[in-house]
Parts: C-alpha cells; sequence; structure tokens
C-alpha cells in the first residue's frame, strides 16, 4: 500500500532557491521511519547529499558485476487548491485511487523503490549485483543542487555503472490514438531545453496620449509570431522514428502499413499526430510561452514588458538552430532576447540485444505486465534528473512502470494528479523483480514471444 504520508508532505519546488525546505526535512525522517530495513541493513550505506537528497549505496555479494542506479525525485510542482476534487495534499483515496500532488510524479518511484528494497530484506535478500539509489530533491527546479549532487559525488568516486532507470515515460494505454492495447515504451533520450526571456523597452507616459506601439504590443506581436509559426517538423529524424517502426505491428491495416514504412509516409503522419499536444512534441521542437508581465496601473504606459518562451528541443535539433529560427522569426530589434537556461537533446541511449538494461527491463515488464502487448524505445518529452548522469554511462532510460490512460498525462504537473491502489502495487512488484533480475551475469536467452524489440 502507498505510504499515505509521503504525499502528504508538501515538498514544494517553486524556484531553484524557493523550496520548502521543512517539507524536505520532513520527508527524510518519514522515510527513515517507514524503511527501517533499508536504514539499518550493513551492507547498505545512506548518505545526505545536498543538504536534502538521499543516495543510496546496496552493496551487492558479487564486485565483479558493474552496478546499476536506480533514480525518483521526492520534490513536487505546486498545486492550485482549486480545480482538484480533493486537496493536492490530503492523499484522499477515492474509488481505489489515491489523489494528490507527487502521486505519479515522483513520489510513486521514491516510495516504491524504497517500499520493494524494504519488501526484499525483510525476506532476507541479498543482491549480488550492487546499486545505487538516487533521490532527488530540486528536480522539478533544475536537480543542479539534489541530483546533478549526487552524479558528481559518484563520478568523484570513480563509479561506472551498467544502466540507470529513472522517471519520464510509461505504460501508455489509449495515448496513441490507433494503438489499442497498452504498450510500454522506454525512453532512450529526453527533449533538450532552451528557455529566452524577451523584453521590450518603450518611453513609459499617460495612457490619456498614448504612442501608436508599446512595450507590449511590441511584445505581444513578437510572441504571437513564435506561436503562429511553430519549429519545423523533424518527426522521422530522431528515435521517435524506432519506437513508431517498433509499434508497426500494433496499429490495424492500413496504419500498420504507413507506420511500417515512414521513409514514405513521415510528412503524412507528422501532420495527423502534431494535432495532439503530447503527438505535436514528438514532430518537432515545441514552443511554449509560460511568462507575461507587463503594466503596474490601467493609465500608465508602462516601460518595460517581458515574457519567457521555453522550447523543448527534438532530438534531431540543436540549441543554436532553435536560437536562429526564434531571431528570425521576431525579426526585432526592440526585443530583446537573452537566454536564461540552455541545453542539447541528451545522447540515445542504446537498445539492441547488448544493452543490459533494456533486456531486463524487458524480462520484468513481461513478468509483471504480462498484458503489455509491446516494449519500444520512446523519446521523453520533459526533462529528468538522469541527464546529470551522462559522466556515469551511456545507457540511461526513462520509464515509470505505471500504466498512464489518455486523460493521465495532463494529471502529471495539472489537476487531480492521482495513482490508482493496484498501479502502485504494479510498480512495486516491478521494482522487486527489476533489483532481481537484475542479478543475471549475461544477458538472458531472447524471448519467445511477440513482444517487440
Ligand atoms: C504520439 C504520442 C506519443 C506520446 C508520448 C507521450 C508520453 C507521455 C508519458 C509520460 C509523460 C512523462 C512526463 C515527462 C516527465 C518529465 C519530468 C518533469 O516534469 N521534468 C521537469 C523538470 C526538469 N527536470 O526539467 C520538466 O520541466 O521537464
Ligand atoms: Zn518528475
Ligand atoms: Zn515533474
Amino acid at each position: 500500500m502507498f505510504s499515505l504520508g509521503a504525499i502528504k508532505i508538501p515538498t514544494v519546488a517553486f524556484l531553484r532557491k524557493q523550496l520548502n525546505t521543512t517539507a524536505l526535512i520532513e520527508f527524510g525522517k518519514y522515510i527513515q521511519k517507514v524503511f527501517p530495513a533499508v536504514f539499518s541493513t550493513e551492507f547498505i550505506q545512506h548518505e545526505v547529499v545536498g543538504e536534502y537528497s538521499y543516495l543510496f549505496t546496496v552493496r551487492g555479494s558479487d564486485p565483479q558485476l558493474m552496478p546499476y542506479m536506480l533514480l525518483a525525485h521526492m520534490d513536487v510542482v505546486p498545486a492550485s487548491e482549486e480545480g482538484w476534487k480533493f486537496p493536492p495534499f490530503s492523499a484522499e483515496e477515492d474509488e481505489g485511487y489515491i489523489y494528490g500532488r507527487g502521486t505519479l510524479d515522483n513520489k510513486n518511484s521514491a516510495i516504491g523503490i524504497l517500499q520493494a528494497l524494504e519488501f526484499l530484506l525483510r525476506r532476507n535478500y541479498r543482491p549480488r549485483r550492487s546499486f545505487y539509489i538516487g533521490i532527488g530533491h530540486d528536480e522539478e527546479v533544475s536537480g543542479l543542487d539534489g541530483g546533478k549532487q549526487i552524479a558528481m559525488l559518484l563520478q568523484a568516486r570513480g563509479v561506472k555503472l551498467s544502466f540507470l532507470l529513472d522517471e519520464g515515460s510509461g505504460i501508455l494505454d489509449g495515448v496513441i490514438e490507433g494503438i489499442k492495447s497498452p504498450v510500454a515504451l522506454i525512453a532512450v533520450t529526453e527533449k533538450g531545453s532552451l528557455t529566452l526571456n524577451l523584453t521590450v523597452r518603450s518611453d513609459p507616459g499617460h495612457s490619456s496620449a498614448p504612442p501608436k506601439e508599446t512595450s507590449i504590443g511590441i511584445l505581444a506581436a513578437a510572441v504571437s509570431r513564435l506561436e503562429k509559426n511553430p519549429m519545423p517538423r523533424l518527426f522521422g529524424y530522431g528515435p521517435e522514428l524506432m519506437m513508431f517502426e517498433h509499434l508497426a505491428s500494433e496499429f490495424a491495416f492500413p496504419l500498420n502499413i504507413v507506420m511500417k514504412n515512414l521513409w514514405l509516409f513521415s510528412p503524412l503522419v507528422s501532420r495527423i499526430i502534431e494535432r495532439k499536444p503530447t503527438g505535436n512534441s514528438m514532430v518537432r521542437t515545441t514552443t511554449a510561452l509560460t511568462i507575461f508581465k507587463a503594466g503596474i496601473k490601467f493609465n500608465v504606459i508602462p516601460h518595460l514588458a517581458s515574457a519567457a518562451v521555453n522550447f523543448r528541443i527534438h532530438p534531431a535539433q540543436k540549441v543554436a538552430e532553435v536560437l536562429e529560427i526564434v531571431k528570425d522569426t521576431i525579426d526585432d530589434d526592440r526585443v530583446e532576447i537573452t537566454v536564461t537556461e540552455a541545453f542539447d537533446p541528451l545522447p540515445i541511449s542504446p537498445w539492441d540485444d547488448q544493452a543490459l538494461g533494456v533486456q531486463i527491463f524487458r524480462r520484468t515488464i513481461m513478468d509483471v505486465f504480462p498484458h503489455v502487448s509491446s516494449i519500444a524505445p520512446g523519446v521523453c518529452i520533459g526533462n529528468t534528473d538522469s541527464r546529470h548522469f551522462t559522466n556515469l554511462t551511456d545507457a540511461i532510460y526513462r520509464f515509470n512502470p505505471v500504466v498512464l490512460k489518455a486523460d493521465d498525462v495532463s494529471r502529471i504537473h495539472g489537476w487531480n494528479e492521482r495513482i490508482s491502489v493496484k498501479d502502485y502495487e504494479k510498480q512495486v512488484e516491478f521494482l522487486f523483480q527489476l533489483i532481481q533480475n537484475s542479478d543475471i551475469d549475461k544477458l538472458p536467452k531472447p524471448h519467445l514471444s511477440t513482444h517487440e524489440l
């Protein structure tokens, strides 16, 4: 059963230096209380990193086996009191669901991993393969003080990982139009990100004698141009090509033929899938207008107007290219553009018969979710703490073992985030099984089944 107390602790991250540190400390105390075996077992070392994050080192019995890592985070995005069926930090149970901020992103993983390990320890289990567990405290605001510090600490210790598993994708059931059965998408990369601050300055004055153009009007026109001119379609130039090829047999005729021949049909397919926001995020670098600030009084022409625009960069594009397109689209020197944050899409992790992590995930998914009809490589449309671990391994995977239905995706960072009790139990079962399956020292034989690889 989900430790409901974890959801009730409001570990909200507003900005990098605006965290609810009281709640973060409480979360640390909470996990020590509910997972006593994890914190007292002789072969498990726990450390607090960056003041609030946790790093667990679980020493396996066979030092020859290269360790792996499980990553999650305890912080959550803010939640408004309105719009929710139940208050976001009440952990209310209703018709088999637990409601609350963090139930999908990402206390389900943080608690789920520790819960699975606690169960194993109570059965006197000791793993053969060592592994690390990282529970970050600031993932939602960059991960620089939590996840990144854990990565740097491990790097300083000379640690290399055989693979790393973080949040960022899931088992999609009815999310991809045309696919009826649930499919597991394990993201092999995540999109890059670019956040720009746009500023326009103009002379302030009395609203009774306004100039032809004001800072607000100039800025509004600029951001509107960005919204009306989406970034180019790049569908088929990144790993989403692999994803749809793997999923082709899931579509009914004639779509299965179309998906098998994306070299020919990708322009057509991209026009169809871009109609929905999640589909659009697979097709191109997305443009999101997220902040707009100007004015203080109805009869004062403001001197300053500013806006923030956040782009999530398609794996086939780079920051520099997006910036050039933005400048060309705005095409107005009065709009000052400054870069707030920028990084390229993450490297693509291996997806082949030699990829140990993939083979272990595949086997575990088949054990725990037998109704999943395909397992395919995907793209994480957001960002995760795993992006700080590229110096430790090239095998980074993003997959939350939870079934997401069409309306669940918008609950993440939105209203009424929830997880069913059954789905949470499945997540713990997956992690319980994954830890044991990771003890193999060589790859399992290819499985004879209809599952895709
Ligand atoms: C053709 C349709 C394919 C649809 C694929 C959509 C798959 C959606 C499944 C799950 C959604 C997962 C959400 C991504 C996790 C992002 C984690 C996050 O919120 N990160 C923040 C903070 C950060 N680390 O930067 C973010 O802003 O990205
Ligand atoms: Zn998250
Ligand atoms: Zn999030």
